[in-house]
């Protein structure tokens, strides 16, 4: 293989060797990525306070057991392979870039036992103990070749344009996650708008055949419907909890996420008109986790995953992005996720369970949403 040069990669590389933490990230809808390093490694904080914060990088994972933020020391933004590191005292590293490609493992699927885990849940759900619950999965899908970051970086930005695109460096776990996530958490903007999502149901966005469906065209179960609309609701309860009256609703609308169509609404409030202080942490602490990832009610659904799920699943369905950059916060579901860790790769995904899903089903929608994140090597290995 041909080596190439990478002004970026070759950042990331030296920032891997001296194990220092960083955040390179590309927001929906935008052409610029940044990237964000810290002298002091991740903060452990005691709350994601927009009002407190300085400008950073949230990395949180879902059990909240501790809430990292990394701080912008040093910022740079590009479009394009060139960031000017004159003020950041870092000795370039000039290895060879070598391509981003997996080598399959053997592991045995864990699929038999996935959907004994569905069947499980279901029969409890059908007995009435909880409406909803999002079932996960960690595959470890092989070991990496290579070290091109920025290019399978690149690749998931060009692909998903509309996702968060983001490369992680967690240097206390000695972790990597890369990931393109669709679902808005929390978001806050420069005009005092604030915006959250409801995103759930899942399908192919290719027909049998092989045809794209258009979003348009798409038909849903009443599971799905009913799935999504839960997840609606949880949000109207947040904001009931501390009386905002004043939001738009936009949706439930057939959205395309890269190989995949989900149902999406936004909750959007004008802080201008409704004046609510600190409206973005008061909501972020009450939505996380949302029943898009865990389930309804939330502390039976919590309870149902401590006992079926059997896995921690870290970082993922965690949240994570940029707080306080030019006035403006960002959080995300960390979904469509992989984790890097001694060159093996992880890779996540979960669907929610009701008391009508059926287990194949449900195993072949995490096969479906681990292919997203798939898409960032060289080489596929095909579903
Ligand atoms: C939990 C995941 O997706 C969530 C977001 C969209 C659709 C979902 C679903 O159809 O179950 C999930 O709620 C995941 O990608 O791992």
């Amino acid at each position: 293989m041909l080596a190439t040069t990478s002004k970026v990669n070759h950042t990331i590389l030296s920032l891997l060797k001296e194990e220092k933490a960083f955040a390179l990230y590309r927001l929906p809808g935008k052409t610029e990525f940044h990237l964000m390093v810290s002298e002091k490694n991740f903060l452990e904080v005691e709350e994601m306070d927009f009002e407190e914060l300085p400008s950073g990088f949230a990395f949180v994972p879902f059990d909240q057991s501790k809430l990292w933020f990394l701080p912008a020391d040093y910022h740079f933004t590009s479009t394009n392979d060139s960031i000017d590191l004159s003020e950041f005292n870092i000795s370039v590293c000039k290895k060879d870039i070598t391509g981003f490609q997996l080598i399959p493992s053997n592991e045995d699927s864990d699929k038999e036992i996935y959907m004994q885990k569905v069947d499980q849940l279901v029969k409890s759900l059908q007995n009435n103990v909880a409406r909803k619950v999002v079932l996960s999965r960690r595959k470890k899908v092989g070991t990496l070749a290579g070290n091109d970051y920025f290019s399978a970086f690149q690749k998931l930005c060009k692909t998903h344009s509309d996702a968060m695109v983001s490369l992680v460096y967690f240097p206390e776990k000695q972790q990597i996650w890369l990931g393109a996530t669709p679902e808005i958490l929390v978001k806050q903007d420069k005009a005092q708008v604030f915006t959250t999502m409801s995103l759930a149901g899942t399908q192919s966005a290719f027909d049998v055949n092989g045809k794209e469906i258009r979003p348009i065209d798409a038909l849903w179960t009443h599971k799905e419907i009913e799935e999504q609309a839960l997840v609606g609701r949880y949000i109207i309860n947040c904001l009931k909890k501390i009386r905002v009256r004043e939001f738009e609703e936009e949706g439930p609308k057939t959205v395309k996420a890269g190989k995949l169509l989900h149902l999406r609404t936004y909750y959007i409030i004008d802080n201008k008109e409704v004046n609510y202080p600190n409206l973005s942490s008061v909501m972020l602490n009450l939505l996380h986790p949302t029943p898009a990832i865990c389930g309804m009610p939330k502390d039976a659904a919590e309870k149902l995953l401590a006992e079926v799920e059997g896995y921690d699943r870290e970082f993922y369905s965690g949240y994570l992005g940029p707080i306080n950059v030019d006035e403006e916060s960002h959080l995300f579901v960390n979904l469509r996720t992989m984790k890097i860790e001694n060159g093996e790769v992880y890779t996540y995904a979960g669907g929610g369970i009701t008391a009508e899903s059926l287990p194949g089903k449900e195993w072949w929608e995490t096969e479906l949403k681990m292919g997203t994140i798939k898409g960032a090597f060289d080489n596929i290995e095909k579903l």
